[in-house]
């Protein structure tokens, strides 16, 4: 096990992700908590500033951290980042494989999160819950927007459009973050699993996103995927379809299409060809099935260390949350939708986070998440609509999404 020189490994092991989770959460410090798709190991991060920075994107010269981005962030420079103080890697059991800090052991943040106190033991259930919101007006008010989206794109105002709805729930009590974080790791092995909380928006957010957006491993090799169109991973009898027999619509067809012409659109603006595409091909999200395609490039054989960045500025926010073309789409997101999106629907990821061979980031869509305050948690959902989208379909689709964290915090 690697630790680093200032705390005894006595102290280190005798904590649980969950231990430290909650000391976090009570003494007010900036967490981030998460699982990298078809991975067991979990990892933890602490900022013990106490507040959470705003940064401009840049892998050459941020730290070890981990980036939570808004919807609305032009050019990604106002991007949250929690700087790892502290980090920390478990195995799925909870054993501690890793563990590193900053800091000198005289800090104050090591009497918060390592007091004895703050090992509340996990509950087993989670709390019951309510579905809190008017669910008849919201779907109107939804389907309403979907037929003025429609109707701007018969007219040719743009070509696609995603928009969202949220769903309000109630927790009787205060639900067990790393618990529920468990939880969606074993449901979902193959998403970003993640909860992260910070202080300044006395917010939680925790979800488990089928979208990468924007990873470079310590070989440099950048990775981006085009992922859109949705149908139940289920048939009517409740059996789990086979991927290779998923029936695709030439709507869903062309939306995916969108996303993928739109990134290779970026890599076109800074002139780089050497791109691998691989796909379209049906993937499993959850309960649902989408059509990825799979971008990388070399960055050394193209000598363009600075390509992650570079399209992240670009790519963010995609065509599969935003539109195309974006301006004109996020203008119609930002005056149709009721809510804020808020962290719906933009980024986050581990950056930087120091790996044998080197730094690697990987940065995924906030998608398939809830916001947590208090006792109220809101889920997000949307559906990428074109010309021939169907309002009644596209609501369906957007209950659907809900469901992936929903049946997990009902199961
Ligand atoms: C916007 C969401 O999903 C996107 C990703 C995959 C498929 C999508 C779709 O079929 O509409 C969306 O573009 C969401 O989950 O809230």
């Amino acid at each position: 096990m690697q630790f680093s020189t200032h705390l005894s490994s006595t102290v280190q092991t005798q904590q649980t992700s969950h231990s430290i989770w909650q000391g976090a959460v009570q003494a007010g410090y900036p967490a981030a908590l998460w699982r990298l798709p078809n991975r067991t190991d979990r990892e933890l991060i602490i900022d013990a500033s106490g507040t959470v920075a705003t940064v401009a994107m840049d892998f050459e010269e941020l730290p070890m951290g981990f980036a939570v981005s808004p919807f609305v962030n032009p050019d990604a420079e106002r991007t949250f980042f929690l700087k790892a103080d502290f980090y920390w890697r478990f195995d799925e059991n909870g054993t501690m494989l890793a563990a590193q800090n900053k800091l000198p052991t005289d800090h104050p943040a090591f009497e918060s999160l390592f007091r004895t106190d703050s090992k509340t033991v996990s509950k087993e259930a989670i709390p019951i819950v309510k579905v809190i919101k008017s669910i008849q007006n919201q779907q109107l008010d939804f389907e309403e927007a979907v037929s003025r989206a429609i109707r701007q794109m018969e007219r040719g105002t743009f070509r696609k459009v995603v928009l969202s709805r949220t769903k309000t729930i109630r927790f009787e009590e205060q639900p067990d973050i790393p618990m529920l974080f468990n939880r969606l790791c074993q449901a979902y092995p193959n998403a970003f699993v993640s909860a992260v909380y910070l202080p300044d928006r006395n917010q939680v957010w925790i979800g488990a996103t089928p979208e990468r957006l924007v990873s470079v491993d310590a070989d440099g090799i950048f990775r981006t995927v085009a992922l859109a169109g949705t149908q139940s991973a289920f048939d009517s009898e409740g059996r789990q379809k086979r991927t290779a027999d998923a029936p695709w619509t030439q709507k869903e067809i062309e939306e995916q299409a969108l996303v993928g012409r739109y990134i290779i659109g970026c890599f076109k603006k800074i002139r780089v060809r050497e791109y691998i595409e691989e796909g379209p091909r049906t993937v499993v999200a959850g309960n649902l099935m989408h059509l990825r395609s799979d971008y990388s490039v070399d960055t050394q054989a193209v000598n363009f260390p600075q390509l992650g960045t570079v399209m992240l500025r670009l790519l963010h926010p995609t065509s599969a949350v935003c539109g195309m073309p974006r301006e004109t789409a996020q203008a119609f997101i930002l005056q149709h939708e009721a809510h804020e999106r808020e962290l719906y629907s933009g980024f986050l990821g581990p950056v930087n986070i120091a790996r044998q061979k080197g730094p690697e980031t990987d940065l995924f869509v906030n998608l398939r998440c809830m916001k947590l305050e208090g006792q109220e948690g809101t889920l997000y959902a949307g559906a990428g609509l074109t010309e021939d989208s169907s309002p009644a379909k596209e609501w369906r689709e957007t209950e659907l999404k809900c469901d992936t964290m929903l049946s997990v915090i009902t199961q």
